[in-house]
């Protein structure tokens, strides 16, 4: 997540009456819905893979034809592959008799070596490489260890190691993963969704890697980003990895760096912007809704905050879109905020907020907690809001600034005098819950948390921006500042900490516990739209997975290792709520949504083959 200046107002709101942007968002939603009325309902050839309906005579067709694997092509096809986990009688079955050494082994004892052979890797990008090997060799194999090691293998495949892994991506690339859908293929967009040999698409996580991280412009290379992404939704949600996509929109980077690289595997041009730019994600978001029809879930991820934004607003009335640095950190945020009152006292009228960064999380996570703290405390939100105060790069957000903010910022400019730094707007605001949401690492210096301290018993400190370079503190800092008495949860991981002969084991506030059981959810009862109401229903039921022994250990958040657990939870009560609100098409209404959850989700366990 980064701070950004220059874009554009979106609120979350969970109700819509309720928020500032209601006025100015039917009036977007009335006009875009009149420009998109040629994707709003898109008739015949959606999903025709064979070309067999008249609406697709005048498309090219991608003539897919379909075979059984064996032999040596079934050693090579990573969904079907078991290596030396194939039986005798599968061996004679499917002609692998030789191609194989005589061992079978188990999946068990596959795991087991494979764990053993990563941990001997002690650079975590070779570890990430490995995992991407393996998971190019044996899919099934690879979703076993990321189940049963998640919080050993998060890092790697996931925020802190995936980062540098863009940041290499040239160089490290050796099989394409997804789809890339670049400038050159303008007017063709369609075609190359049908490229892709897949049919039952259910999860598009899509990037056009402007905003990677805290990292910035990486262009092409933020593709693995979305694998990133995807391979959780699979690991930590369920849904199966044949149903997910992940797809990089190059329309060229402005990172000099990278367009002088002679490894670079994008455009090398500056980043097409303004009408070229929505023409051409206009054209991708029609030819998903042409290939997949109305209840494809397509997850915006790292684009910048003025694109974010604008995309999120145009396209919610018409598809299935979800952003997750937007929706998916304020759901993931708020949720660690309720529980921490368990642990602050009070309620969450009580507190006073103080957020370093107002972009895309920043103003989305206020949103959020604005609404919810209306809804608790019965008040109105212009109210609420004024318990929460943003400070962007030109100091604290006040009345006097009002004219020069823009539009997004207005709702947070209160009354109060000019303050030009971060150290100055704690000790003028005294929050109770810092937050950082910047983008910019190490900006909550030593005086910043001894100043919070200096009037809280148990500050909040959530450090949100990622990767670990750009966390706003560590959790040493964090805990060693504050003499121990901190709450601190950070987007990145970080190990427990010792301070005093005491154990702290901080809390990872990453929309990865959101995004994988929301996205369950929402395919698993056939949603077509999201509504605000499930995100904050997302929200809730991670705050309720927080246990009693959790919170004597301190934690808002629940381990990962009950991921599984909790995303069944997650994707029940966001289903529940789409049923509630008239938009899950999954009929009859299963009676046990977290039973059906669970008998949904994928298994990555060996199947035995005839
Ligand atoms: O990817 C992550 O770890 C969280 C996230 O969405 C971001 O920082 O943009
Ligand atoms: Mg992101």
């Amino acid at each position: 997540m980064k701070n950004d200046d220059t874009s554009p107002s979106l609120s979350l709101s969970l109700d819509r009456t309720l928020s500032r942007r209601s006025e100015e968002e039917a009036e977007m939603a009335s006009a875009t819905t009149k420009d998109l009325s040629d994707i709003a309902a898109v008739g015949g050839g959606v999903g025709d893979t064979y070309g067999e309906d008249r609406g697709s005579e005048d498309q090219l067709l991608t003539p897919w034809t379909f075979s059984v694997a064996s032999g040596y092509s079934l050693l090579r096809d990573p969904r079907h592959n078991k290596g030396l986990a194939f039986t005798e009688k599968e061996r004679d079955a499917h002609y692998l008799r030789g191609l194989l050494p005589p061992t079978i082994s188990s999946q068990q004892a596959q795991e087991k070596k494979l764990m053993k052979n990563l941990r001997e890797y002690q650079v975590p990008l070779q570890k990430y490489m490995s995992l991407m090997d393996l998971e190019e060799r044996n899919e099934r194999l690879f979703y076993k260890l990321l189940i049963d090691n998640v919080e050993e293998l998060l890092p790697i495949v996931y925020t802190p190691t995936v980062g540098e892994a863009c940041q290499k991506y040239g160089s490290i690339f050796r099989r394409p993963q997804g789809l890339f859908i670049s400038l050159k293929e303008k007017g063709k967009i369609l075609e190359v969704l049908k490229n892709w040999p897949e049919r039952g698409i259910q999860v598009i996580v899509v990037t056009d890697g402007e905003r990677i991280l805290g990292l910035g412009d990486l262009g092409c290379q933020g593709m693995g980003i979305p694998v990133g992404k995807l391979s959780l939704y699979t690991a930590l949600g369920g849904v199966r990895p044949s149903a997910c996509l992940p797809i990089t929109i190059d329309v060229g980077t402005n990172n000099e760096q990278l367009l002088q690289d002679e490894f670079y595997i994008g455009l090398r041009q500056k980043r097409a912007t303004g009408q070229e730019y929505a023409d051409f994600l206009h054209e991708f978001m029609s030819a998903v809704k042409q290939n997949y029809g109305e209840k494809v879930l397509v997850q915006f991820e790292d684009f910048a905050n003025h694109n974010a934004f604008e995309l999120l607003a145009k396209y919610r009335p018409t598809h299935l879109v979800f952003n997750d640095d937007i929706q998916g950190t304020a759901a993931v945020v708020l949720s660690g905020v309720v529980a921490a009152l368990k642990l602050l006292g009070g309620t969450l009228a009580d507190q006073t907020f103080l957020f370093l960064g107002a972009g895309e999380a920043g103003t989305g996570i206020a949103e959020l907690i604005a609404l919810e703290m209306s809804k608790q405390a019965k008040a109105p939100v212009e109210e609420t809001r004024k318990k929460i105060w943003l400070v962007d790069s030109k100091g604290l957000i006040v009345g006097s600034r009002k004219e020069s903010l823009q539009q997004f910022k207005k709702p947070w400019a209160h009354e109060h005098e000019p303050v030009k730094d971060l150290l100055g707007a704690v000790k003028a605001i005294k929050p109770t819950i810092l937050i950082g949401s910047s983008g910019v690492g190490k900006t909550f210096t030593k005086e910043v948390i001894e100043a919070l301290c200096s009037f809280n018993k148990k500050p909040l400190i959530m450090a949100l921006s990622n990767p670990t370079s750009q966390s706003e503190c560590t959790a040493e800092e964090a805990y060693t500042w504050s003499k121990g008495r901190a709450i601190f949860a950070s987007g990145s991981p970080f190990d427990p900490v010792e301070f005093e002969g005491k154990v702290f084991v901080p809390g990872q506030s990453n929309n990865a516990y959101i995004f994988p059981g929301f996205g369950l959810g929402v395919v698993m009862c056939g949603a077509i739209r999201v509504h605000d109401e499930m995100l904050l229903a997302a929200s809730e039921a991670l705050a309720g997975q927080v246990t009693q022994e959790n919170f004597e250990k301190g934690l808002i958040y629940p381990p990962f290792s009950n991921i599984r657990k909790i995303s069944a939870d997650i994707a029940a009560k966001v289903a529940t709520k789409a049923y509630d609100l008239g938009l899950a098409s999954h009929l009859p209404r299963p009676v046990d949504l977290v039973k059906y959850a669970e008998s949904c989700m994928y298994s990555p366990v060996y199947r035995m083959y005839r």
